[in-house]
C-alpha cells in the first residue's frame, strides 16, 4: 500500500512570497500575511515542497521519474497538474526551452532505458488528446477533423475506451516528439478556431507502454533495428525452437494537466462569464470533473464498494489507472502572491485530501505462449502499417487540399494583377499630369508607371515581351520620352533665367543691406542730436523760466528800495548839516547811459559776438553830477567821474586788447570796506599831521589840501570838460579802464573848516571823514547800480537771440550771457560789496 503522491510547487512571482517551505512542510508566511481567522489550517504536509527556484528537473528527479519507468514494468502511472489558472501546471508539463518540461525527461528517460533494455522489446503508443466541456477532441488529428468529438465507450470488459482515438505507435524519441508537437499545435489551433480556451480544458497525453520479453522478441527487436522486417514464416522456420513463450507487461501512463481549479462562483463574478452561459457551462464542467475525480479516487482508496466513474468523462477515461492499482502524482501548483491566498489553500487542501488515499499499486504483467506475444508485435506492426498509410493518406489530403487552395490564391493574384495593370496604364498621363517639372527633374525623370514601367535618362527598360499590354506600354514611353526632352530644354531655359535673376538680387541685396547700414548710422547721429537739441531745449528753457521769474523784479525793487533809503539818508543828513554840509548828491541824479541804441546788433551777428564784445556792449557808464553847489568856491565841490574799477575788465579772462601789461598785472582793488579803513586811515594821518602843525599850518592847510586833491579832483570845468568827453565818446575805448582811472577812487572831501582850536578841526576831520565813508557807499550803490544795468542788457541780448529761433545763435548768446552773468557773479563773489544780490540758494546762476 503506498499513498498518492502529492508535490507542492509554487511559481515564482515578482511579489514577495506569503509562502515558506520547510522540508516537506509549506506554510503561511505570517510576516507576510496573517492567517485568516477560523479558515482552518495554513501549514501543510506533502511528500514534496518545491519553491520558486526550484526547476522542472528537480521534480521530475524526485517525483516523476521513477512513475515514468515503472511504466516498463507494467505499472500503471497518472500524474495530475492540479491548481489555478496561471499557476504553472503547462510549465510544468511542457516547460520552456531552459527548463525542459517533466513530460519530456519522461520522454527521453523511456526511450533511454527502452534502448537499453535488450531482454524486452516494448511497444509504445500515444494519444493527445483534450475533454472539454465533457466532450473530447482528439488533438492528434489533422486540423480539418479537429473539430469533430469522440465518444467514450465501453467495451465487454466493462472498460472504458473512446472511440476512434488515434494511437500513434511511437519507435523513437523523435516520433514522440514530433506527435506532442502536433497535439501542441492543434490544441492552440482549438482555442483559437474553436475558441477552446486551453486553461478550462483538460489536456491528457497518454502513453501506451507494453513489453515483451523472450529469445524470439529480442531476435525480432534485433531485426526491427536493422531494419529488416522478416516475414513470419521466416520467422517461425528459422527460430521455431526459441519460441517458448514470453512476458508482457502492459501499462498506461497519463500525463493530465487539469483546468484552472477557479471556483465556480468566481466565474460567475465576470461580469463577462455572466452574459455568457457558455462560460458558465465551462465553470460547472471542470469543477465538476475535478471534483468527480477526487471522489474516484477517494472511494476508490477506501474501497468503500461501488466507485462512479461514470460521472465524468474525465474519471471514465483515467480509470484504468485510478482503480487504485496505479501509481498517481498530483503535483500542486499554486501563486506565490496574497492575491491568490484563497486559491492557493483551496489547492493545498485538494493535495492534502488526495494525499490520504491509500493505492494498492498493481503490474500489469502477462504470461503469454509465442503465439500470443507474436500476436502483441503483429498488431503493433500492422497498427504502425495502419498508422503509417493513414497518415500518408492524411497528409495526401492535406497537399492536395492545400495545392487547390494555392492554386485558387494564385488565380486570384493574377487576376488582380491584370486588373491592376490595365488600372495603371490608364493612370499613366493622368500621372504625368500630376508629377510636377520639379519632381521630375528632382528625381531625374525616375517615374514609376504601369506595372514595370521604369523611364530613366539613359534608357528605357521595355516591358517583357509576354506581357500583354507592351505595345500600350512602349507607346506611352515614346510620349513620356518626347515629354522629356521638351521638359528638359524648358528647364534649362528657366534654369538661365533663373540665375541671371538671382544675380540681380544678389546685387540688389548688397545695395539695400549698404543703404540699411547708411540709415543705421543716420538714425544713430540723428538720435544724438535730436537728444543733444532735447537737453539744450530744457536748458534754454529752464534758464528763461528762471529769467522770467518775479525774482528778478524783486530783486530791482530791492535796489530801488535801497536807494530811495538812500536818498531818505541823505535828506536827513542835509537837514542835520545844512550849515556844514552843503552837497547833497541826489542818487536819482545818476544817469544811466544805456548804450544799447548805439550798440545794436544786428541779429546775423550774433554767432559772431564775442563774450568781450557782450562785457563792453554791457558797459555802461554813469555820470554823477552833483547838485545843489553851496559854495562854487570850494573845489571838493566838483563833478567827479566814477570810473570801473579794474578787476571788472580783468576777471573772466576779459582783457582788452589796448590793455597794456603793466595794467593788466595791477593788483586788484576794489571798493570793499577794508580800502574804505585804508582810506580812512589815511585821513586820520592827515588829522595827526594836522594836530601836530597846529593852528599855525590851518590856514595853508586847506590850501595844501587843495593841492592835494587838485590831482585827484576836478574842477568843475575840467569836469564838464571830461564829461562831455565822455559822452561823446562812449563805447570800448571811452571805458576803458586804466591804472590811473583805478588810482582816481574818490578821496574823502576836505571840507571847510571853520577856524578855531584843534578839537574842531578834529571834528571837521571826522565829519569829512564820515562824509567820505557815504561817498564809498553811494560809489558802491552806483556799481550795484551798473550791475543791474549790466544785467538788463544780457537779457535783452538774450531775449534778441530768442528772437532768432535759431539754437546755434540761441546756444551761442546764451553761452555768453551765462558767462556775462559768471563775470558778474565772480565780481559780486570778489567785490567784498556786503550784498549778493544774485545769488540764491538754489544757484540762481548755475549752468
Ligand atoms: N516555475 C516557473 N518558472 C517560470 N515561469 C513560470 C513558472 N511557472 C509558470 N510560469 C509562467 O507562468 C505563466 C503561466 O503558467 P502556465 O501557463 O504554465 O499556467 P497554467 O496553470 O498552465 O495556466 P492554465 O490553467 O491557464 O493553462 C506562463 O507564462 C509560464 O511561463
Amino acid at each position: 500500500m503506498e499513498n498518492i503522491q502529492v508535490a507542492v510547487r509554487i511559481r515564482p512571482d515578482p511579489e514577495p512570497s506569503i509562502w515558506a517551505i520547510h522540508d516537506q512542510h509549506i506554510f503561511l508566511n505570517n510576516q507576510m500575511r496573517k492567517p485568516p481567522n477560523g479558515q482552518g489550517r495554513t501549514t501543510f504536509a506533502f511528500d514534496h515542497c518545491f519553491n520558486q527556484d526550484s526547476k522542472n528537473t528537480d521534480i521530475y528527479s524526485k517525483e516523476v521519474k521513477s512513475l515514468v519507468l515503472g511504466s516498463t514494468n507494467g505499472i500503471n502511472g497518472t500524474i495530475f497538474l492540479y491548481g489555478q489558472t496561471g499557476s504553472g501546471k503547462t510549465y510544468t508539463m511542457l516547460g520552456k526551452e531552459n527548463d525542459e518540461g517533466v513530460l519530456l525527461q519522461s520522454f527521453k528517460d523511456l526511450f533511454t532505458k527502452i534502448e537499453a533494455d535488450l531482454n524486452k522489446t516494448y511497444v509504445l503508443r500515444c494519444s493527445y488528446f483534450e475533454i472539454y466541456n465533457e466532450q473530447i477532441f482528439d488533438l492528434l488529428k489533422p486540423s480539418s477533423k479537429l473539430q469533430e468529438t469522440l465518444q467514450v465507450n465501453e467495451d465487454q470488459k466493462k472498460e472504458f475506451y473512446v472511440k476512434g482515438l488515434i494511437e500513434q505507435s511511437v519507435s523513437s524519441i523523435n516520433e514522440i516528439f514530433d506527435v506532442l508537437k502536433r497535439g501542441e499545435i492543434n490544441r492552440h489551433y482549438a482555442q483559437t478556431a474553436m475558441n477552446h480556451n486551453s486553461s478550462r480544458s483538460h489536456a491528457i497525453f497518454r502513453l501506451y507502454v507494453q513489453s515483451i520479453t523472450n529469445n524470439f522478441i529480442r531476435q525480432y527487436r534485433r531485426e526491427q533495428s536493422q531494419h529488416k522486417f522478416p516475414t513470419l514464416e521466416q520467422l517461425e522456420a528459422e527460430n521455431n525452437n526459441q519460441l517458448k513463450g514470453a512476458m508482457v507487461t502492459e501499462s498506461v501512463l497519463n500525463f493530465v494537466d487539469l483546468a484552472g481549479s477557479e471556483k465556480v462562483s468566481n466565474h460567475f463574478e465576470d461580469a463577462e462569464i455572466q452574459e455568457t452561459n457558455r462560460r458558465v457551462k465551462e465553470g460547472q464542467y471542470i469543477n465538476k470533473s475535478l471534483f468527480f475525480l477526487t471522489q474516484v479516487i477517494y472511494l476508490k482508496a477506501e474501497d468503500k464498494g461501488h466507485v462512479p466513474f461514470r460521472n465524468s468523462s474525465l474519471t471514465k477515461i483515467l480509470k484504468s489507472s485510478l482503480d487504485g492499482t496505479s501509481r498517481t502524482l498530483i503535483i500542486l501548483c499554486i501563486n506565490s502572491a496574497a492575491l491568490h491566498f484563497d486559491y492557493s489553500i483551496s489547492t493545498l487542501r485538494f493535495g492534502m485530501n488526495a494525499k490520504k488515499i491509500e493505492t494498492k499499486v498493481l503490474a500489469n504483467i502477462n504470461y503469454q505462449n509465442d503465439d500470443e506475444a507474436l500476436k502483441i508485435l503483429l498488431s503493433d506492426y500492422e497498427k504502425k502499417l495502419h498508422d503509417y498509410e493513414k497518415i500518408r493518406v492524411e497528409e495526401k489530403e492535406g497537399f492536395e487540399q492545400q495545392l487547390n487552395q494555392l492554386q485558387n490564391e494564385n488565380q486570384q493574384l493574377q487576376n488582380r494583377i491584370t486588373n491592376q495593370n490595365a488600372q495603371n496604364f490608364k493612370c499613366i498621363p493622368k500621372l504625368y499630369k500630376e508629377i510636377t517639372w520639379a519632381d521630375r527633374f528632382k528625381y531625374d525623370l525616375h517615374c514609376s508607371g504601369a506595372g514595370d514601367i521604369l523611364v530613366t535618362n539613359q534608357k528605357i527598360k521595355k516591358p517583357p515581351q509576354h506581357d500583354c499590354q507592351g505595345k500600350l506600354v512602349l507607346s506611352a514611353l515614346k510620349v513620356s520620352e518626347q515629354n522629356r526632352k521638351t521638359l528638359i530644354s524648358n528647364y534649362e531655359l528657366v534654369k538661365n533665367q533663373y540665375l541671371q535673376l538671382n544675380e540681380f538680387y544678389n546685387q540688389s541685396r548688397l545695395k539695400i543691406q549698404q543703404q540699411y547700414e547708411q540709415i543705421q548710422f543716420l538714425n544713430v547721429q540723428y538720435n544724438k542730436l535730436y537728444s543733444y537739441t532735447q537737453e539744450m531745449q530744457q536748458q534754454l528753457n529752464f534758464d528763461v523760466k528762471l529769467l522770467n521769474t518775479q525774482e528778478l523784479h524783486q530783486m530791482i525793487q530791492f535796489y530801488q528800495s535801497q536807494l530811495l533809503k538812500l536818498q531818505i539818508e541823505q535828506q536827513d543828513r542835509e537837514q542835520t548839516n545844512t550849515q556844514d554840509l552843503k552837497n547833497v548828491y541826489n542818487i536819482e541824479q545818476f544817469k544811466l547811459i544805456d548804450s544799447s541804441s548805439q550798440n545794436q546788433i544786428d541779429v546775423q551777428d550774433y554767432q559772431q559776438i564775442n563774450l568781450d564784445d557782450i562785457m563792453y556792449a554791457n558797459m555802461v557808464e554813469v555820470e554823477m553830477v552833483k547838485e545843489n553847489e553851496v559854495d562854487q568856491s570850494i573845489e571838493s565841490e566838483e563833478f567827479f567821474k566814477i570810473e570801473y574799477p579794474t578787476y571788472l575788465h580783468h576777471s573772466n579772462n576779459i582783457t582788452k586788447p589796448s590793455i597794456n601789461e603793466t595794467s593788466s598785472q595791477q593788483i586788484v582793488q576794489d571798493l570793499s570796506e577794508i580800502n574804505f579803513k585804508t582810506v580812512l586811515q589815511s585821513f586820520i594821518s592827515e588829522m595827526d599831521v594836522l594836530q601836530t602843525s597846529n593852528s599855525t599850518h590851518h590856514k595853508n592847510n586847506s590850501t595844501s589840501c587843495n593841492k592835494k586833491q587838485t590831482g585827484k579832483y576836478k574842477t568843475p570845468d575840467k569836469m564838464k570838460k571830461q564829461s562831455t568827453s565822455q559822452t561823446t565818446i562812449r563805447g570800448k575805448q571811452n571805458i576803458e579802464p586804466t591804472r590811473q582811472s583805478f588810482n582816481n577812487i574818490p578821496k574823502p572831501k576836505v571840507r571847510p573848516r571853520p577856524s578855531g582850536n584843534a578839537n574842531e578841526e578834529l571834528s571837521m576831520l571826522l565829519n569829512n571823514a564820515e562824509m567820505k565813508a557815504r561817498d564809498f557807499q553811494h560809489v558802491g550803490q552806483k556799481i550795484l547800480t551798473i550791475d543791474k544795468l549790466c544785467y538788463k542788457k544780457c537779457l535783452k541780448n538774450y531775449e534778441r537771440a530768442m528772437n532768432v529761433k535759431e539754437e546755434a545763435c540761441l546756444k551761442n548768446c546764451l553761452a555768453k550771457v551765462i558767462n556775462g552773468i559768471d563775470f558778474l557773479h565772480n565780481l559780486n563773489n570778489k567785490g567784498g560789496l556786503d550784498r549778493a544780490p544774485f545769488k540764491t540758494e538754489g544757484g540762481f546762476w548755475s549752468k
